[in-house]
């Protein structure tokens, strides 16, 4: 699908798929609920041959409807099924109402509260169906120590598995944060919402992951999507493209990459461009180098580091294919930017940190402003603006990406860091897409804000996530210059000519989609410099 969603977004999606007729709330919560099952099984397939035990809680709205779907599908293959109910059936919205009845003709329905919940023995199965995308506030501690006495029974010690319906109990989708109550002396143990998701096997959402379900913060469980049926209406009828969150990779990662780098087409060096890096003083160019070396196996037609005087020798010792040329002040940068067959420029690792980066960093803005020249600014090139940051957004233009790890992202975009802290959105939280959206309007630029979850948004509103969880994990990425690689591999797509038409958060995306499967191709024991030699294998795989 490629999509990903906010909660605001799936109901606009749910809600005029209804007004079109095509389906009732009734149908999608039967689909839901049936969905959880199909994919349960499929994840754990032994169960699907037994008739085992499960427990379901249902909660006070349509994710407890789904619950009690789920539970009359068990029972109708012959499982020993307990639903316990947190809520008022007079309260449950009708279609939730009409399961829950289908559900008391087969079955009871148990009062939800730690002691019921923790009697009798160990069920195979949890499933949590207490709270989904319609959370607002932190849920009710009785609920989260109802699910952990369900799992902790006395009776049994096999562990029981546990499958969350939409999302765990408490995670604010949105954001991938769980609500925490204010006084977090009663967070602690099992009353800490947090523990429920980090005890989730699998969740299993519906038509689309929402963002929550991309960000580290959700937990470290395998998200399944279920179709629902709302594909009848498409996604820009009801939200306008660039509203919606893209998953890097997309469905079809090789023919996007090439869409949108133009990689593998004909050209001479000269079409394929010319990347300029700048590296820092005498000891200090390794990952300046290690940025162009990722620019040039990127495809760029050539590389050149730009390097202060008393760093020249230090350098040629090393480069063979990247070319080498001075580049002590800003003026020099100013001078060398007007060979307009420079398409692009990288700037950041090793540079240092003060005044004379900034002045760079300023030179550079300036010559590209408007002539289409892509410029990636990583690292030192944005900590030098820690003091001044609006100097830095107001030369800013729309060829620019900047590359933060969440520290450099802190100090650019101090009030935005300390809201993505802050987990309750009623107190004006803000999740990492959000967060990543307003600092980029506040650019003019793109902004990368890199982690585990890579974060991308540009200032049209456009944003994606590159979410490295699950069977996509590369811890070993977190090693040290893997930053300045990813920071070249910008700078090398974006110098080729013919990707001159393709947005830059595009480029960037495509960027860390290589990075990333860069890493997975080499696997552990990774280090920065491996990464640039593991990109044409990747480039072979991709069919260039
Ligand atoms: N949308 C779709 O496309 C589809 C949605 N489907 C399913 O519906 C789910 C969304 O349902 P939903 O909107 O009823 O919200 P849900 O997550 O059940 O919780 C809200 C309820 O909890 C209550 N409540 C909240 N916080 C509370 C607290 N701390 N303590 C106590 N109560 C609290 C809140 O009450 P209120 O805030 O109004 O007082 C309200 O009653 C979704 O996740 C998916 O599973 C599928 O069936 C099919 C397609
Ligand atoms: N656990 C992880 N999983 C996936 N990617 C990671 C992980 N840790 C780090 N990365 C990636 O590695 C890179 C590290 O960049 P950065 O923090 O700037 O490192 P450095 O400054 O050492 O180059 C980023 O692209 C980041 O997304
Ligand atoms: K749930």
């Amino acid at each position: 699908m490629g999509e990903i969603l906010t909660s605001a977004q799936m109901r606009a999606k749910e809600r005029r798929v209804m007004q079109a007729g095509e389906v009732t709330g009734l149908g999608l919560m039967e689909r839901a609920g049936q969905g959880v099952l199909d994919e349960t099984f499929r994840k754990f397939p032994d169960l699907d041959k037994c008739k085992a035990h499960a427990v379901v809680l249902c909660g006070p709205g349509n994710n407890g409807g789904d619950g009690f779907v789920i539970a009359r599908g068990l029972f109708e293959r012959g499982w020993k099924v307990e639903v316990f109910f947190w809520g008022k059936a007079e309260k449950l919205s009708d279609d939730a109402r009409q399961m829950h009845d289908a559900w008391a003709a087969l079955g009871p329905i148990h009062s939800m509260t730690p002691q019921s919940a923790g009697q009798g023995e160990r069920p195979t199965l949890l499933f949590d169906a207490m709270f989904g995308i319609g959370i607002s506030r932190p849920i009710p501690i009785e609920c989260a120590l109802s699910f952990h006495a369900v799992c902790d029974r006395a009776s049994g010690d096999k562990k029981v598995i546990c499958i969350a319906v939409d999302c765990p109990s408490g995670v604010d989708v949105d954001t991938g944060a769980t609500l925490l109550r204010d006084d977090p002396s009663r967070a602690n143990g099992d009353t800490d919402p947090r523990k429920i998701a980090e005890r989730t096997d699998l969740c299993v959402t519906f038509h689309a992951p929402k963002l929550g379900h991309c960000l580290a913060e959700l937990g470290r469980h395998p998200v399944a999507v279920v179709d629902i049926g709302l594909d009848a209406v498409p996604a820009d009828a009801v939200i306008p493209p660039d509203g919606v969150t893209r998953s890097i990779p997309p469905v079809a990662p090789e023919t996007w990459l090439k869409e949108v780098t133009g990689l593998g087409r004909g050209g001479h060096k000269y079409t394929r461009g010319h990347a300029l890096i700048l590296a820092g003083g005498v000891g200090k160019g390794g990952a300046g180098r290690m940025a162009a070396r990722a620019a040039l196996r990127t495809g760029a037609g050539l590389v050149t580091l730009g390097v202060p005087s008393e760093a020249l020798a230090e350098n040629a010792a090393h480069l063979n294919a990247i070319m080498l040329t001075e580049i002590s002040s800003a003026k020099d940068v100013s001078q060398a930017l007007e060979d307009t067959r420079l398409s692009s420029v990288c700037l950041g690792p090793g540079l240092g940190v003060g005044m004379e980066t900034r002045d760079r960093v300023l030179a550079v803005l300036r010559a590209t402003a408007s002539d289409g020249r892509r410029a990636v600014l990583d690292a030192d090139a944005l900590s030098s603006f820690a003091d001044a940051p609006e100097v830095m957004f107001e030369a800013c233009h729309e060829n620019v990406v900047i590359t933060p790890h969440e520290g450099e992202f802190a100090r650019l975009f101090p009030d935005l860091a300390e809201k993505v802290r802050i987990s309750d959105p009623s107190k004006q939280g803000l999740g990492k897409v959000e967060a990543t959206k307003l600092a980029a309007e506040r650019l003019g630029a793109t902004v990368l804000l890199k982690g585990e979850a890579t974060v991308l948004a540009d200032q049209r509103g456009a944003s994606a996530i590159h979410s490295a969880l699950h069977d996509r994990a590369v811890p070993w990425l977190g090693t040290a210059g893997a930053g300045d690689v990813l920071a070249g591999i910008i700078a090398g797509l974006t110098a080729h000519q013919v990707a001159a038409t393709s947005a830059m958060i595009d480029l960037a995306a495509a960027a860390v989609w290589l990075h990333a499967q860069a890493a997975r191709s080499f696997g552990p024991g990774l280090i920065a410099e491996d990464l640039p030699e593991q990109l044409p294998k990747v480039f072979r795989e991709c069919g260039f």
